[in-house]
């Protein structure tokens, strides 16, 4: 056998680098899982601290586990292997956000290069290399060993559309968003957004490290030989044909877990609380799941009105108040509170979201609109109160709420009351305009169920991208065979 046909008849192999935030990590886990299995075989790689935080909070003291252990013995070839970001496992990331970041940015694609190289030059194979597009090595590095580049967006297309404008917006004033809200039409495959829509990055005027880095990153996913998107078609076509006319997109989602079976890989970076035996307890549709994501911060000034709004309403909830949500305070909840709700509230650190929305109990959520919840809030049937905090949380909302019409908002105004949160709170439970919003959520489900199932689009799109991904790859092997 030639080279090139010894090639030919390898599996691609994909070397999956994770970027080290839980809505990150959920998502491209299950990628790798389906990539797998289709038949690739995958690298699988996550930063040291992450792969610490896993093991810890899944309660084992085994620093060697292999997270894909289970999915490798159902038939899937995934190898794991872990690297460092140039710290110590237990060096503080969030409260050193600005040195981690430019570590991120500067030292860490070294790091990844040298991973990259080993894997290469270890055995001959179809590798070819998919990485977060808010990293901001994997162009160079593809270059570097001649490998097929896939970048993996974990948000909605409309995101990624205004990111990829970048230019367009800033030429036509509107980024950053100044104090006049405007309606922008001029951005392909978006037909109107108004500027208060837009993620939080572009709503600051004084620009930080971070707003380099997504900015750098948007400039390089514009080398990226394909993109994957976590979304659906239907909910954004336009927007995503308006992106094929410039690279290759293909919408893919929502990426779940395969029928949420029972978490056989590891992804959770926290240790998660049952609660199915007291939400097993409480009647169908009787309670509110309220959680912020892993990531966004707020005040105390919020966590008091959310916690008297659910006080006045007097329906059953699951909060999830996560370790660090509010900075240095310890006493969060308003004196008293756990006493007055001790039999209808459950208040948790970390749980596994999908099952609690799967639980038949479950009858609203009120999110921070991070887009792994949303696409779980609709694939649960579960309407939503939307509280954004920052991201493209602002610009998830306007999806959920004012085009999907499977959410409303928690503040019409500027502040937060605990009486708007009650309120809110009664009507999403039960009445009228829940029912709307059953119904209309009803339908948004069901457009994601098809897209799943076989033939439907994120089925098609995905088999689409094998195909493309593959030959793409044979196509860069024989150019190296010709040189
Ligand atoms: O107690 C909890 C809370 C959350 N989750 C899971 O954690 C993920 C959280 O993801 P997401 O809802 O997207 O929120 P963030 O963690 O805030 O995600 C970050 O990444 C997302 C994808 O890029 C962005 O949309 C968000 O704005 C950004 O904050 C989801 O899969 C949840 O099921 C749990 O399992 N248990």
């Amino acid at each position: 056998m030639n080279t090139e046909e010894s090639h030919k008849s390898q599996k691609p192999h994909a070397i999956m680098i994770s970027f080290h935030l839980q809505g990150h990590i959920i998502p491209f886990v299950n990628l790798a899982i389906k990539l797998a299995s289709k038949g690739f075989s995958i690298t699988f790689a996550h930063l040291d601290y992450i792969h610490h935080q896993i093991t810890k909070s899944h309660n084992t003291t085994a620093e060697n586990i292999d997270i894909f252990a289970q999915a490798r013995k159902s038939g899937l070839e995934i190898h794991y292997t872990t690297l460092s970001d140039g710290f110590p496992v237990e060096f503080n990331r969030s409260a050193n956000f600005d040195e981690h970041l430019d570590s991120f940015l500067y030292q860490f694609p070294d790091k990844v290069d040298e991973l990259v190289g080993k894997i290469v030059n270890s055995h001959p194979g179809n590798y070819f290399l998919i990485a977060d597009t808010f990293c901001v090595w994997h162009e160079k590095i593809a270059k570097k060993y001649n490998l097929v580049n896939v970048s993996f967006w974990t948000e909605p297309a409309l995101v990624f559309s205004l990111y990829y404008h970048l230019e367009l917006l800033r030429e036509n004033g509107d980024v950053p968003v100044n104090r006049r809200q405007v309606n922008v039409d001029y951005v392909p495959g978006i037909k109107s957004i108004n500027t208060k829509d837009f993620m939080s990055y572009f709503q600051d005027s004084e620009l930080h490290l971070i707003h380099k880095v997504i900015f750098r990153a948007f400039d390089l996913v514009k080398e990226a030989d394909f993109i994957l998107c976590n979304t659906v078609q239907e909910l954004e076509s336009e927007t995503i044909s308006a992106l094929q006319q410039k690279q290759p997109f293909y919408a893919i989602g929502p990426l779940f877990e395969p029928h949420f079976a029972n978490n056989s890989v590891a992804r959770s970076l926290l240790p998660e609380s049952n609660c199915a035996d007291w939400l097993n307890s409480k009647p169908d549709g009787s309670v509110l799941y309220v959680s912020f994501g892993s990531l966004a911060k707020t005040d105390k000034n919020v966590i008091i009105e959310i916690a008297g709004g659910l006080l006045l309403s007097e329906v059953n909830f699951i909060w999830v108040l996560r370790p660090g949500i509010v900075e240095s305070v310890n006493e969060l909840l308003p004196d008293g509170f756990l006493d007055s709700v001790k039999d209808r509230g459950l208040i948790v650190p970390w749980c596994s979201q999908i099952q609690i929305l799967t639980n038949q109990a479950i009858g609203g959520f009120l999110t921070h609109c991070g887009w792994n919840s949303v696409l779980e809030s609709i694939w649960c049937g579960v309407p939503m109160i939307c509280y954004p905090l920052f991201t493209d949380q602002i610009t998830n909302r306007k999806l959920v709420v004012d085009d999907w019409r499977v959410g409303m908002n928690l503040c019409d105004g500027e502040s937060i009351t605990k009486e708007e949160v009650a309120e809110k709170i009664g009507s999403l439970m039960s009445g009228e305009r829940a029912d709307e919003l059953r119904q209309e959520i009803g339908k948004v489900r069901k457009t994601l169920e098809i897209a799943l199932a076989k033939d439907g689009s994120s089925d098609k799109n995905f088999d689409c991208f094998v195909q493309d991904v593959t030959a793409e790859i044979l196509r860069c092997e024989k150019n190296v065979a010709l040189n």
